[in-house]
């Protein structure tokens, strides 16, 4: 028999919708004659109206013109920014339900990249925030300018334009505050801003972390040279203003790039990092080292870890991906030994200072790729029982998922940021670890973002 053909859509083609799940990127997710369309801001059993503003050979991007029937959770977004920003995909959805899609979307996930039958996997409820706002202890606003104004925000959905942002609902206020207090200082003092455009000028962006349990602060001012004019001046009048900065740092960026640091950071008044305090531990913090945003969630997530990996007390353990050693920390009374790896080396720093003032000797830290590091070691002999996974959103190297299936710990433990990758690299492992349960952590409510923590045990030979 023939194969239906599906119908291509056109671009500019307005069709009715009915909205089936949520995407990745929290776009609602329907089909128009067998054709997938994707809609920002349409809920799950929605009817809305959609115009076609692209169409790609394998699916169909649309904009809502108009919603007939509309979901139940559905709600008033709080932030002004909203629609223009981009940076929360889903405050138009009630939270409970955020949740709920979110385990969603790392079924779908599953479904998609492995053969694993869901239906009987354990896969359970999303673990929510109680008061799910200002959880950000970090911001990285780019600086722009406009009519003499400074302005400092995000850049808006898709677009190069600077969304100026004085409150955000997912920022602790401490954050947007303090560089509020700082944009406004490069403005009196007159001190040159960045051009995206022309490539010319000084201050490019401003960010602010603060140890929410500590209440120190850290400013850092990303510029495309060390010096610039009114430098002193800015650190005087920040120091005066802001009691509560401990650590004022620059780092240099000159390069035509979209990245946000340069190589280059140095402190220009008081520590090159802040501390925070996350349970009974107390971490340094350097400017460039990952540090968990939602300090709340962060600490639900290490339980989460600490139970799944269920550590006796003699095991061998690999914290790869570690940052600042956070999560190796965090078991370190369980653990026989501990080793953990980063590429950025100030985190390595961080790390073992963080081991040394929690009179922690069992734990070794050392500055590399996870997928050169770990076979390095499997090489020289060493073989951990468990081994603990928490990389960017590119997921695990080939190579290092080579190492894992070589070396055979007893459990791998994936804190993943990304279902799709974690998917694809469960695939990877699944002929020889079996997936005990998967629990999705928020660790960034009104956005699409879901952190899973997996367990998988090797499969008895
Ligand atoms: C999601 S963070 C997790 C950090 C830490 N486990 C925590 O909870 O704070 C991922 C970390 O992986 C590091 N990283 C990125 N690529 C890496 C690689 N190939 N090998 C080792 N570390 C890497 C980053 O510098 C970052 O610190």
């Amino acid at each position: 028999m023939k194969k239906e053909q599906a119908v291509k859509i056109k671009e500019k083609q307005t069709f009715p919708l009915t909205i089936k799940r949520l995407g990745i990127n929290g776009e609602g997710v329907g089909y128009f004659k067998k054709q997938v369309v994707f809609v920002p801001g349409a809920l799950p059993g929605e009817e809305v109206v959609v115009e076609a503003v692209k169409v790609h050979p394998k699916f169909a991007e649309g904009r809502i013109k108009n919603i007939r029937k509309e979901s139940p959770f559905r709600v008033q977004p709080p932030c002004p920014h909203y629609e223009e920003c981009g940076g929360c995909q889903l405050q138009h959805l009630r939270y409970d339900k955020q949740l709920k899609e979110k385990r969603d979307i790392v079924i779908q996930a599953l479904e998609r990249h492995t053969k694993l039958p869901t239906a009987e996997l354990d896969i359970r409820e999303t673990l929510g925030m109680e008061d799910p706002w200002n959880y950000r202890n970090k911001s990285q606003f780019q600086v722009g300018s406009q009519n003499g104004k400074v302005l400092a925000g995000l850049y808006g959905l898709n677009s190069h334009k600077l969304i100026h942002i004085d409150h955000c609902a997912v920022q602790h206020p401490k954050t947007t505050k303090a560089t509020g207090k700082v944009r406004k200082l490069i403005e009196k003092l007159n001190i040159p801003i960045y051009n995206e455009r022309t490539k010319k000028g000084i201050v490019r962006t401003i960010v602010t972390r603060v140890g929410i349990q500590t209440g120190e602060l850290q400013i850092v001012l990303i510029t495309t040279k060390k010096d610039f004019p009114q430098k002193e001046q800015l650190i005087q009048e920040i120091k005066k203003r802001m009691p509560e900065v401990k650590s004022i740092v620059q780092n240099i960026n000159g390069e035509k790039t979209s990245l946000i640091f340069g190589d280059e950071t140095f402190a220009l008044e008081g520590n090159e990092y802040i501390q925070e305090t996350l349970g009974d531990l107390q971490f340094e913090l350097s400017a460039r080292t990952f540090f968990q945003l939602n300090p709340e969630q962060t600490v639900k997530l290490y339980d989460e870890v600490k139970q799944a990996a269920g550590l006796t007390g003699t095991e061998k353990v690999v914290d790869a991906y570690c940052g600042v050693g956070t999560i190796g920390l965090w078991l370190a009374d369980k653990a026989g030994e501990i080793r953990g790896m980063d590429v950025i080396p100030e985190s390595i720093e961080d790390a073992k200072t963080n081991a040394a003032r929690h009179g922690i000797k069992h734990a070794k830290y050392v500055t590399g790729k996870a997928e050169v590091v770990m076979p390095k070691w499997a090489k020289e002999g060493w073989r951990p029982d468990v081994v603990i996974v928490d990389p960017p959103r590119t997921g695990l190297d080939g190579q290092l998922l080579k190492t894992i299936l070589n070396v055979k710990p007893k459990k791998v433990v994936y804190v993943s940021c990304n279902p799709s990758t974690l998917a694809k690299d469960i695939a990877v492992l699944a002929d020889k670890y079996k997936v005990e349960y998967l629990q999705p952590v928020d660790m960034f409510p009104q956005t699409a973002h879901v952190e899973c923590v997996v367990l998988m045990s090797r499969v008895e030979e």
